[in-house]
């Protein structure tokens, strides 16, 4: 029987998407419930499957958004066990490398993914000699199109050492066979357009293919994607995302229109649309509005949609009250407005503004606590095996965690047996048995960390020499945790080296979410308080596009919030010499009825 779902789960829009037989190309406003239509459309086409050989593939931009979907299938009801659903890169090394790397000659000896600390670290050392220039690994961003290499970096007395210093980097990872996130693109698309029977293979296992956020999709994920279409007329497309949410231009992240998409895939489409936004007051959408570069249709209809939201934007307080100001607003939201801390998200474009402004208000406002970046006391490398162990020995089993370490643990398994491990019947219930035997008193995290794991290796009684990928990724992640709590003490989070502190990173969040604009996407709060909305940073002063990057920048910002909103253009920055920063160019220009604050 297929899945079925009452009136008050979707609306007549988000049901007339899921239900769609074909190709469908949805364009889904802010707060339209893309996720739960996506969540239910899988739900719809897993109940639809007739034969254990066909698959569901959905990609979706993070493994976060990946798991919590494949929660909400299952607490459904629905058997996911024939759902691949992970972020492209995930994809691309599970179904195209690995099963086909030996077609690729750069590959075809064996290779191994670099761990993204040994990659900051590497590139570090090659920017040393271009200290002069202030070239670090920032400026060393790259992306590939089908024509190859592209740098983020557009800054012009960069650029040039910046092309050294990466043509360095691949000769290096060329030497030592190691591929980067980017590099598992390129391969994974030169393989399918070098191999015919890789994607008619995909095509065959996929009846469905998802991807969720296509406005952040780069070129060759697109190209990756249309050669598995290509190659069968049995595989239905659904893509959705919003155009006026592409934040990620610069690393080649863009809204495909419906005419390319045609030519790229060879399918016709269903265009359909999401306009109800169930998240924000009519004026915080009347105000987003403002920035609605494709014009698409948004009308509010939320529980929120009647509330007397305030919003305001304040272009005359100084850098040096800034803290001050903000914790006004916080305290405001909290005490006046009755708004619970964890529905209070404060924003800046910028990361490095982040660190400090955390720090000081926690200084300031003790009561509260912050969860911002640069907050991770250890390593999250997705991809080190050490990581994800930490993910079970940082939490505690409950029926609540149950599915989803469960879920860990066979990803730790699949692992190790492709490192060679012969694990005989030993399987993910034991593993998460033998973790849940482990107990230790131990207060420091790290030490708790590299106790636990090797209590698990002797129970397991595996020989970490035997396995020279484990030491490796063992040894990075200690390495790049160490440094990380180092930072941290640096900075007055003293606590940071504490087990608590590392647990802490798995449990539901409590405290005021601090994020930088890109790293808030997707999410939701009641109040949003945005500053560093400057020229040169929003958008930044090497954007070449920068007015429409402004446009969508903002319109991201301000579509997070449910019921207020604060918008801060500080005055006092310094930019160079005697300049100083003035607010961004497209707030000055938006004719609005601001809230006096
Ligand atoms: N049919 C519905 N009825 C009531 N609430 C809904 C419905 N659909 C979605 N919502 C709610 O609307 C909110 C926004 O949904 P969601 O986060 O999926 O939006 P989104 O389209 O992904 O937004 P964005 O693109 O801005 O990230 C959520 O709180 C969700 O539970």
């Amino acid at each position: 029987m297929n899945f079925a779902w009452d009136d008050d789960e979707l609306n007549p829009e988000q049901s007339a998407a899921v239900i769609q037989n074909g190709n469908v190309f949805l364009i889904a406003c802010p707060g339209s419930g893309k996720t739960r239509t996506l969540t239910y459309k899988i739900a719809y086409e897993l109940s639809k499957i007739t034969t254990h050989r066909d698959f569901v593939l959905a990609i979706t931009y993070t493994n976060r958004a990946a798991d919590e979907i494949r929660e909400r299938v299952e607490d459904m009801g629905v058997d996911a066990s024939q759902l691949w659903i992970g972020t492209i890169h995930s994809f691309c090394l599970e179904w195209i490398i690995k099963p086909y790397y030996i077609y690729e000659p750069d590959l075809a000896q064996g290779y191994s993914l670099i761990d993204l600390y040994d990659r900051e670290k590497l590139l570090e050392e090659l920017c040393l000699p271009y200290k002069l220039l202030k070239v670090t690994f920032h400026d060393c961003d790259f992306y590939f199109t089908p024509d190859g290499l592209h740098l983020a970096c557009k800054n012009g007395s960069k650029v040039n050492a910046v092309k050294v210093v990466l043509t360095e980097y691949f000769k290096y990872l060329k030497k030592h066979r190691l591929i980067d996130f980017e590099l598992i693109l390129w391969y994974a698309f030169d393989i399918l357009k070098n191999n015919q029977i890789a994607a008619k293979n995909l095509a065959g296992i996929f009846r469905n293919i998802l991807v969720d956020e296509y406005q952040d999709t780069k070129e060759l994920q697109y190209e990756i994607v249309s050669y598995i279409l290509r190659k069968s007329s049995a595989t239905n497309f659904f893509i959705v995302g919003d155009p006026n949410q592409a934040i990620y231009d610069s690393l080649g992240g863009y809204p495909i229109g419906l005419d390319d998409l045609k030519i790229k895939t060879g399918l016709d489409f269903h265009q359909m649309e999401l306009s109800k936004n169930y998240r924000s007051s009519e004026r915080v959408v009347s105000y987003f509005g403002n920035f609605n570069l494709y014009k698409t249709n948004i009308e509010a209809c939320g529980k929120d949609k009647g509330y007397q939201s305030i919003v305001s934007y304040d272009r005359e307080v100084s850098k040096d009250k800034l803290v001050l100001e903000i914790a006004r607003i916080v305290k405001h939201n909290i005490v006046e407005l009755a708004i619970v801390p964890r529905q209070i998200c404060i924003i800046a474009p910028w990361w490095v503004h982040l660190a400090s402004m955390c720090r000081k208000l926690s200084a300031e406002l003790p009561e509260y606590t912050f969860d911002g970046p640069g907050m991770v006391p250890f390593a999250r490398d997705v991809e080190n095996i050490w990581y994800k162990i930490s993910r079970i020995a940082l939490t505690e089993p409950s029926p609540g965690m149950y599915i989803r370490r469960m879920r860990w643990a066979k990803e730790i398994l699949v692992d190790f047996e492709n490192l060679g491990m012969h694990l005989d019947n030993f399987n993910n219930k034991d593993f998460l048995r033998t973790c849940n035997s482990i107990k230790l008193d131990e207060h420091d995290g790290i030490s708790y960390l590299r106790d636990f794991f090797a209590a698990l290796i002797a129970e397991m009684s595996i020989d970490l020499e035997c396995y020279p990928t484990l030491m490796q990724h063992h040894q990075t992640f200690f390495e790049s945790s160490e440094k990380r709590v180092a930072q941290l003490a640096k900075e007055g989070i003293a606590e940071a080296s504490d087990i608590k502190y590392f647990r802490k990173l798995f449990e539901n969040r409590t405290g005021i979410t601090v994020s930088t604009i890109h790293g808030v996407k997707g999410a939701e709060f009641d109040a949003v308080i945005a500053y560093g909305l400057l020229e040169g940073m929003v958008p930044h002063f090497s954007d070449a596009n920068g007015q429409e990057s402004a446009q969508k920048m903002l319109y991201v910002v301000a579509s997070r919030a449910r019921k207020n909103l604060f918008l801060i253009s500080e005055v006092g920055r310094k930019r160079y010499g005697n300049e100083f920063y003035g607010p961004t160019r497209k707030l000055i220009d938006c004719n609005f009825r601001y809230d006096n604050f």
